[in-house]
């Protein structure tokens, strides 16, 4: 058990920080690359617990994957092993897009996951792959799953959830499948697949209403992956929520579909500016929060929680510093997270003195609260410890989190940058 506990910050600091690269586009330029016609290069990539994951995945599926520094080389192989078990770890997107490419490949495939990714729901792929012809079989639709895959139909599907990586899976699928497939429904989530596949050669339609692709591989992959704005959400919240912080956040991914916390920030008063703006594969550029007096809004628009799934703990927080009342609806997909969102971040606000409402799906929240410190648990949930380890650095006494190292799915330096700004 790791923990670590985190001081209130006393001194002013300046600082330049580089988040690590996006994690669900390093997934997915690993998964397309294993499929693609001819060798790829991804620069930049992230490497933390849950993209080593993606990358065993592709091993074990054959293909060549040399790891330089920044930059990797994936070979696909010439045909894919199509017999093994693989262990998914702690990482839905991992299990979830890979299924759709499992699904589509002529071949027997067992994936388990650790304790928490074992109790996630898997009935959201289940139902479209079997549509499409793949085999699966498993407990209360729970991992271990097993998929016997290949000969896919194209299938036209509606999706019910606004969620990426069912939106994904089904598009990788689609990728070996016979036909065409039409996805329409909830398709308004992070759109990096969609943005991929059309960059890589893939026969793919996009509009508003539907998304469809005729079966056909792509090329190859020569992407350079931008930083993550899950991962700079918690400076940008300490930027805009402590007096003493300066800070630069270089070179993060600034795609609309991931950065809906900005339009729910900029209507609660949010000062931040966006420095060295270009569009490069996806928008990138460096953000500079400042620190702003902000003030609640009544509720949250339900469009643009899928813009801003990951970034639900640390807006509660900053909702927790704000002026006035919001109810906070529409959330139930936090309770399917790494661990419930929703009761993890109640329970451990308390413990600091925070109080906030538990709703079915979402909280209310009134501040502005001061924050007197603590001792929470992360329940191994890499965003409920930085979270709270911001939380900390605005505290009166300092937070202590159990089971702190969790980060390391997503953001393995998460503490070091953290350490950095008492040194
Ligand atoms: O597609 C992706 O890369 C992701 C989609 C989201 O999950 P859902 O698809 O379950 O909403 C998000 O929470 C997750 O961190 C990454
Ligand atoms: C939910 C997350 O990831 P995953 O679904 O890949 O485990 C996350 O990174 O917050």
């Amino acid at each position: 058990m790791s923990e670590i506990f985190i001081p209130p910050l006393k001194k002013r600091i300046k600082k330049e920080i580089n988040v690590p690269s996006d994690k669900s586009i390093t997934h997915r330029a690993l998964l397309l690359s294993s499929i693609s016609k001819g060798k790829s290069q991804i620069f930049n990539p992230l490497i933390s617990e849950d993209t080593k994951r993606t990358i065993n995945l592709v091993k074990e599926l054959g293909a060549k994957v040399d790891i330089g520094a920044n930059k990797w080389v994936v070979t696909p192989p010439k045909s894919f092993n199509v017999d093994f078990d693989f262990y998914s770890g702690n990482s839905g997107t991992t299990t979830r897009i890979s299924s759709g490419l499992l699904a589509s490949i002529d071949g027997h495939f067992t994936i388990l996951g650790d304790a928490s990714l074992s109790q996630r729901p898997m009935k959201r792929i289940i139902e479209p792959l079997s549509e499409m012809g793949a085999k699966i079989s498993c407990e209360n639709y729970k991992l271990p799953m097993t998929i016997i895959g290949g000969n896919l139909r194209g299938i036209d599907y509606w999706l019910k959830i606004p969620s990426a990586q069912v939106k994904s899976s089904i598009m990788f699928a689609a990728l070996r499948a016979t036909g065409k497939t039409t996805i329409r429904g909830a398709i308004n989530s992070r759109n990096h697949t969609e943005i991929m596949f059309k960059n890589s050669g893939v026969d793919i339609e996009i509009n508003d209403n539907y998304i469809e692709i005729t079966p056909s591989l792509p090329t190859s992959l020569n992407y350079r992956i931008p930083g993550d704005f899950s991962s700079a959400a918690y400076f940008i919240a300490m930027g805009l929520i402590s007096k003493k912080v300066d800070l630069i956040i270089k070179s993060v991914n600034l795609n609309k579909t991931r950065t809906g916390m900005f339009q729910v920030l900029e209507k609660m008063n949010a000062k931040f500016e966006i420095k060295n703006f270009k569009n490069d594969i996806e928008p990138i550029g460096d953000i500079v929060p400042v620190f702003s007096n902000m003030i609640n809004l009544k509720n949250i628009d339900e469009n643009l929680i899928p813009f801003m799934i990951d970034e639900i703990p640390i807006l509660v927080l900053i909702q927790s510093q704000s002026e006035g009342r919001v109810i906070f609806k529409n959330l139930s997909e936090l309770r399917r997270k790494e661990t419930d969102r929703i009761n993890a971040l109640v329970q451990n606000f308390e413990k600091i003195g925070v109080k906030i409402e538990e709703l079915n799906d979402g909280f209310i929240v009134e501040g502005p609260q001061e924050i007197k410190g603590g001792e929470i648990n992360s329940f191994n949930d890499h965003r409920i410890s930085m979270t709270f380890a911001i939380a900390g650095l605005i505290s009166k006494e300092g937070i202590k989190i159990k089971n702190s190292n969790c980060v390391d799915v997503s953001f393995p330096n998460f503490f070091e940058i953290i350490k950095g700004f008492f040194s």
